[in-house]
């Protein structure tokens, strides 16, 4: 069962991700972060490889692609706002 991320993990889960570019939309309780590519090619690759995780993990990103840019939003519907899922899902889009 997916759980809202408690007032004492936020903290410790969070500070990374904000860390590494990552940023909190308060009013939807979302992580945001915009990634940049040579090319269109880079970018729709890099989504097909982050899409085959988000399948896995059934946890899917919110995001917009325009030609060499991805604009990306994890939260968690489920739940109304930010999870374990979203960090989990954060972390693997910066290393992909
Ligand atoms: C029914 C299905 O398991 C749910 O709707 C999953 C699918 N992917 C999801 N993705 C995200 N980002 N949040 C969710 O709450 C969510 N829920």
């Amino acid at each position: 069962m997916t759980e809202k991320l408690s007032a004492a993990a936020r903290d410790a889960v969070l500070t990374p991700l904000l860390e590494n570019d990552w940023q909190l939309d308060g009013d939807r309780d979302a992580l945001v972060k915009t990634f940049h590519f040579e090319s269109f090619v880079d970018a729709f690759g890099w989504m097909t490889r982050a899409a085959i995780w988000a399948e896995k993990w059934n946890h899917h990103p919110e995001w917009l692609n325009v030609y060499n840019r991805v604009d990306v939003v994890l939260t968690t519907h489920d739940v109304g706002g930010l999870s374990s899922l979203d960090a989990k899902l954060a972390r693997k889009l910066d290393t992909l």
